[in-house]
């Protein structure tokens, strides 16, 4: 099929201009409507670079719509119909910037040797494609020579150089295209790694849903790098391949009949100038049409996830109207889109064929007059073709541009977006301030060689915590001070709304806004382990200072400290990684499908950052996860599903209740110091909720929980109260109780 490709276009490049018919082989495609066969005799590099970009962009189109089922639901996909409107034509210096800030990493990156040397390669062989057009040109001018002579011997000979042409061309167009997309591919999965770290770093893809920064990260790191990755490549050498043509081309017109070259070269600098001021709204169409589209595809996911609820509400109808909704709201894009590319289609068109004939038309009497011969009239005629199509890039590719444009605009959008959640610097000027102080570097013994029990027991401090809603600002908690220390085991509770979840984003550093200063004590696995008992840890280090901040990349379960979300989470995995998560990665990790992932691409499921595995206690075994099953009563499971490796789409297969037991397994597991429950036995029964609290006590687990359930009284000995702030007062909202023991034989006595 490439051979047939490579073949025909080689026809194409050899053949007199004339025979160019301007319909033939012009394929029109919904969007970005790239002229595929139209091109290939005057711009082999481009067009099938194009065709390739064509073929991606539409086969992408296509799994937008298809691959619904694929694609994480990560998206926020709020409707901004206000905002898309708005939506302003991105500024040319801003292109170029984003497109460089996107572009570059990958060419000084660890694998640039590599990457360099290919795109030497791609480019030596464009070179070497552009050398076996201008040979065609005069093949092809020798060819009618002789022809128009009626020199059989001649024709012959020529037509066998043709033959010997074609044998020596072919490779190196097959090449040329597959070095280029080989590189394309893995600048892509270069690409799709680095924003995915990053992407996942920093808690940025929290702050990106949560505050609905940008809209579908999930289309930008999966559709948009792909084309952006393809279309960079294509262009690149599509400029280059123009520019080489048009050396080689130039030479070769302006040797005929310098005023043809001249006349040529207005003629184009005007229609690019029309071209670009009739295609000015097709960058926002695109960008919009993008973002239409993953939001349509989002939509479908989610009704994949919440099948459930869905089917139990009955919410059929309202479903459909809400998706259609969508796909409307895109089709309604498409159809402007389409609209404004048959506009310029109509100019692009024009100006293609209006000038055809002018090449034949001023050389003819130059034939006539016998100071040229045949052949020549086809050569200017190709000549002429070729440069026009140097100079005519932004008037032929306006539409694939365009569409390149809008990739560009957002993936830098997404790129300025995943640096400034890297920065540290503050969005405010007020923010909480969240340490993590080493407890084993700041212990000083005492005189008489004991421990300091005050230091020793503080896991958490809280200094005058205000705490107020990222986006409106509202405080919901003010001035709260607490101090955990081990063993402590403080229970929140408070109307619905009140802020006790909220609390803890705090806490694990979520949210921000506001003021005060958390501290966390803990025992950073660089110095000790974090699953030995404090009596066993290391004091033999003395260090002067009082408080150690770690800025160092730890998670904060390598600190011992864990929260449990309100909402369990189950992993795209099998059991056991339902049951590692997110202490310990599986060392093998299969694939979605069950399979396992090897060959080349098999380095970028990474390693697991080394850094991050310290201090962490030893992977538990079979045995241990086994163990740990059937400790939160859950033992069951490992029978019916068979093994610990079987994958299942957990969060459909296990109850909520189940669900919540698991992430209890996966805190006995990790053993931390510290674990923070929001409301994380809310879908128990009493006695399974008495359960998994006795053993989290038995296992020397400080924690705090959120909760409404008086049930909860017996497994804690204190109670802080939160309730809704008073937008007129400047009081506490809060206050603290113990759990005396009348509470709980009332409590018993109920
Ligand atoms: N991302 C957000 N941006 C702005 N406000 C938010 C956001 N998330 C939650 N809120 C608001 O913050 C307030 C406190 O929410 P929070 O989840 O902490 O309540 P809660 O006390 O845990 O409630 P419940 O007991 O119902 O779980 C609520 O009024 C909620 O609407």
């Amino acid at each position: 099929m490439i051979l047939q490709t490579q073949a025909h276009q080689l026809f194409l490049l050899s053949s007199c201009s004339s025979t160019y018919s301007p319909n033939k082989g012009e394929r029109h495609y919904p969007h970005y409507q790239v002229q595929i066969g139209l091109h290939t005799h005057r711009y082999p590099v481009l067009a099938i670079a194009m065709s390739t970009t064509t073929a991606t962009t539409t086969r992408r189109r296509r799994n937008r719509f298809r691959s619904a089922a694929t694609v994480s639901a990560s998206s926020p996909s709020p409707d901004k119909n206000d905002d898309e409107e708005e939506r302003k034509v991105p500024e040319l210096q801003t292109l170029f910037r984003r497109f460089w800030k996107v572009a570059a990493p990958y060419w000084f990156s660890d694998d640039k040797v590599k990457a360099r040397l290919q795109l030497a390669a791609v480019f030596a062989l464009t070179l070497g494609t552009t050398g076996i057009s201008v040979g065609f040109s005069f093949l092809g001018r020798d060819f009618y020579n002789a022809l128009a002579n009626k020199d059989q011997e001649q024709f012959t000979k020529q037509l066998l150089y043709y033959l010997g042409g074609f044998a020596g061309g072919i490779p190196f167009f097959v090449l040329r295209d597959y070095a280029r997309e080989t590189l394309a591919l893995r600048w892509r999965s270069w690409m799709t790694k680095y924003y995915m770290e990053r992407y996942l770093n920093n808690q940025a893809f929290y702050k990106i849903q949560s505050q609905s920064i940008v809209d579908n990260p999930d289309q930008r790191i999966v559709d948009d790098l792909s084309s952006f990755t393809g279309t960079a490549l294509a262009f690149s050498l599509t400029l280059f391949n123009a520019a080489v043509d048009l050396i080689s081309f130039s030479n070769i017109l302006y040797g005929i009949y310098p005023p043809l070259f001249i006349v040529l070269l207005v003629y184009s600098l005007g229609g690019t100038a029309i071209s670009v001021y009739l295609g000015r709204g097709l960058v926002t169409l695109n960008f919009l049409q993008e973002k239409k589209e993953a939001d349509f595809r989002y939509g479908l996911v989610r009704v994949r996830e919440n099948a459930e609820s869905i089917a139990f509400y009955g919410g059929e109808e309202n479903e459909l109207q809400l998706l259609l909704q969508r796909f409307t709201s895109a089709f309604e894009n498409l159809t402007e889109l389409l609209i404004s590319s048959r506009n310029l289609e109509f100019f692009t068109n024009g100006y293609r064929y209006l000038i055809q004939i002018l090449p034949a038309a001023v050389v003819a009497p130059m034939y006539f007059s016998g100071k040229i011969e045949f052949g020549v009239i086809n050569q200017s005629v190709s000549a002429f073709n070729h440069i026009l199509g140097d100079f005519s890039l932004i008037v032929y590719q306006f539409q694939a541009i365009s569409a390149f444009s809008a990739v560009i605009d957002r993936l830098g959008e997404f790129d300025d977006v995943l640096d400034s959640s890297s920065s540290k610097c503050l969005s405010d000027s007020e923010e909480i301030s969240l340490s993590y102080c080493n407890v084993s570097s700041s212990l000083v013994l005492e005189s008489n060689g004991s421990m300091p029990i005050d230091n020793f027991q503080k896991l958490l401090n809280v200094e005058n915590l205000t705490l107020q809603t990222p986006t409106s600002k509202a405080t919901l908690i003010r001035e709260l001070s607490l101090v955990i220390n081990e063993k402590d085991h403080l229970l929140v509770t408070g109307p619905s709304g009140s802020g006790k979840t909220s609390l803890l984003r705090a806490l694990a550093g979520l949210w921000k806004v506001g003021r005060g200063k958390i501290t966390f004590y803990v025992n950073d696995g660089y110095d000790s382990q974090l699953h030995t008992s404090s009596e066993e840890s290391s004091i033999e280090d003395h260090r002067s200072h009082d408080k150690v901040e770690l800025d160092r990349p730890v998670s904060r379960n390598s600190r011992g400290i864990f929260f449990l979300p309100q909402r369990p989470y189950m992993v795209l995995g099998t059991l056991r990684q339902q049951l590692l998560y997110p202490t310990w990665i599986d060392d093998i990790i299969p694939m979605l499908d069950g399979t396992k992932l090897t060959g080349p691409m098999s380095f970028l499921m990474g390693k697991p950052n080394s850094e991050n595995m310290q201090g962490k206690p030893n992977k538990p075994t079979t045995d241990d996860l086994i163990r740990v099953l059937e400790n939160v009563r859950l033992g069951y499971i490992f029978s019916r599903f068979g093994s610990l490796d079987s994958t299942h789409e957990w969060s459909s297969v296990l109850s909520l209740g189940e669900q919540q037991r698991l992430a209890f397994a996966r805190l006995l597991l990790s053993k931390p110091r510290l674990v923070l429950l929001d409301e994380s036995t809310s879908a128990l029964d009493e006695a399974n909720e008495a359960h998994l609290y006795q053993q989290i006590e038995a296992a020397g687990i400080t924690y705090v929980s959120i909760g409404h359930r008086r049930t909860l009284y017996e497994h804690h000995n204190m109670i802080l109260h939160i309730s809704s702030v008073d937008p007129y007062s400047n009081e506490r909202n809060w206050h603290f109780d113990s759990i005396s023991p009348g509470a709980l034989s009332d409590l018993a006595n109920q």
